[in-house]
């Protein structure tokens, strides 16, 4: 543009009548505006670089009751997408794995003991629970074993009493956090502000108000572990960087001969602990006491001489099975391969995995903020929440799910629900459990997985037709065993991608129902 055409031209010409020394002193003035000017366009270059990166950023949020399998499915994402860091850390889930095993030995044990005494069923009293099926005969619950039986049951007691200091070494070296959960320990909440809504706590059905059968014999096979945070991760693996001083290192040094005494008594106890579980008379009280070990988190009877061996070293699967409870928010980042381009891009995915018991539930809020989706697993139909026994876990999660589905904060948030542990529904679907006794509403349809998930499926959808506001919000609904992981990553994939065929998909209200 010539200059006399520029309307600002004028007011950036230098005088006309400039002196040599007032040009320089102006040259000056100007070199040191740019720099100025400079400084702060690369200042907004960078803020909108960062802005920029945090678009690019996808939030996942994992969501949903204890135990439903929310850390189990952030493995499947780490060990799908973050391999690296996953065998770096595999060796550290050595003693929780081998935590889990010997809290299923001492639950045993303890069932053991209570029918040695001839304690009854604590549920007996429940005359409003008598309806739940059972293999057994309930005025069948006295002992009747023999001197010669009771004696050779006490024998394990003895031989296995090792395995209580084991208990305690590894509960101390997975650190302060770890601690013992009983029901009532975290008192249940009437309600959960989610954003704008009330979690609307659901009465479940009043014959299942009574604490239940299961609720009650978890306390007799004792509770589970509790571990904060990462503190115990961070300790195994920062712990040994360099730097480390000589105190720490020092107390490394005897964790190591702790975990060498640990993994030697286990191994020492290995033919007694498959003695005990293969025992036919064991077997015989578990299932008069309807115990059933396999449903339980942290499961490894079936692997003992492998866990007990004093070369142990976990294997993918026994990471994935293995129980450690969430306190608090964890934070994970992974790269994921951006679906739309073959341009080998990443695109990095930040996870919260949180706690799911009652009184964690509030620490989830602030994290809802920008979330690009939510994983929620549910699990569960005939069992009530450990830390309350009075709520049934499947209320629980619609009650649940109905408040995140509903919240304002999260009306473009890609909903994406999870109905796990399908393998357990299945076993216990199949050994006689009926859905509709503890879901009435279900009636006289077959007891069987095929109409039972197609139930659940709808309920859930249907909440989520219900309550979802925003009618572009996308809103998944998947079968799922995460413990599967090879299913589990061909679920990811095809939710990465958008899948519809794996899933319901709910795109607005106006989707049909059936109820
Ligand atoms: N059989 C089976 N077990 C599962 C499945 N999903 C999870 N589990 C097991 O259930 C237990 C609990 O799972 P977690 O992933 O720790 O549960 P969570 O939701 O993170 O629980 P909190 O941390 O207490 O909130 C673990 O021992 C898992 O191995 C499943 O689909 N099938
Ligand atoms: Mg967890």
């Amino acid at each position: 543009m010539p200059e006399d055409s520029d309307p600002f031209a004028e007011f950036v010409r230098p005088p006309l009548n400039e002196t040599p020394s007032e040009r320089e002193a102006r040259k000056i003035r100007e070199a040191e505006e740019k720099h100025v000017s400079d400084a702060i366009d690369e200042q907004i270059r960078q803020e909108k670089q960062i802005l920029q990166k945090q678009k690019a950023l996808i939030k996942i949020l994992l969501l949903g009751q204890s135990e439903s399998g929310k850390s189990t499915t952030l493995k499947n994402f780490r060990l799908e997408y973050a391999r690296g860091e996953w065998e770096a850390e595999k060796a550290s889930w050595r003693a929780v794995i081998q935590l889990n095993l010997v809290r299923s030995i001492l639950s045993i044990l303890g069932t053991l003991q209570a029918e040695i005494d001839g304690e009854p069923l604590l549920e007996l009293d429940d005359t409003e629970s008598a309806d739940i099926p059972l293999d057994g005969n309930d005025s069948n619950l006295s002992s009747q074993l023999s001197g010669d039986e009771v004696q050779h049951l006490q024998m394990f007691h003895l031989r296995l009493s090792p395995l209580h200091r084991v208990e305690m070494d590894l509960k101390l070296k997975l650190g302060a956090g770890t601690e013992e959960l009983t029901s009532m320990d975290e008192l249940p909440e009437s309600s959960l502000s989610l954003g704008n809504e009330n979690y609307p706590y659901e009465a479940p059905d009043s014959r299942h108000m009574v604490r239940s059968r299961k609720s009650r014999r978890r306390k007799i096979q004792g509770e589970e572990m509790v571990v904060r945070g990462l503190r115990w991760r961070e300790f195994l693996s920062y712990g040994r960087r360099p730097g480390f001083t000589e105190r720490t290192r020092a107390s490394l040094d005897m964790q190591d001969a702790a975990d060498k005494s640990v993994a030697e008594i286990l191994a020492g106890c290995s033919d007694d602990m498959k003695m005990l579980w293969t025992n036919p008379t064991v077997r015989d009280i578990l299932k008069k006491r309807r115990i059933e070990m396999e449903n339980n988190a942290g499961f490894f009877l079936n692997d003992i001489q492998r866990i007990a061996s004093v070369s142990y070293l976990p294997s993918d699967d026994d990471v994935v099975r293995s129980r450690l409870r969430t306190l608090g928010v964890q934070e994970y980042r992974i790269f994921v391969n951006s679906s739309h381009s073959n341009s080998g891009l990443k695109r990095e995915w930040v996870i919260y995995d949180v706690g799911g018991s009652r009184t964690m539930r509030r620490a989830w809020i602030p994290f809802f903020e920008d979330v690009n989706a939510i994983i929620f697993p549910v699990s569960c139909f005939d069992e009530t929440l450990l830390e309350d026994a009075f709520v049934n876990r499947l209320n629980d999660s619609i009650g649940l799910w109905k408040a995140v589905i509903s919240s304002k904060m999260l009306q473009n948030t890609t909903m994406v629900c999870f109905l796990n542990k399908c393998d357990i529904l299945k076993r216990k679907l199949r050994n006689g459990i009926q859905f509709s006794n503890y879901v009435r509403d279900y009636g006289s349809r077959a007891n069987d997985i095929t109409p039972v998930v197609k139930y659940i499926k709808e309920r859930f959808k249907n909440i989520a037709i219900k309550y979802t506001v925003n009618e572009k919000r996308m809103t998944y609904i998947y079968t799922t065993s995460v413990t599967d992981t090879k299913a589990t990553a061909t679920t990811l994939r095809s939710g990465k991608k958008g899948e519809r065929e794996k899933s319901v998909l709910l795109t607005s209200r106006s989707e049909s129902t059936d109820n």
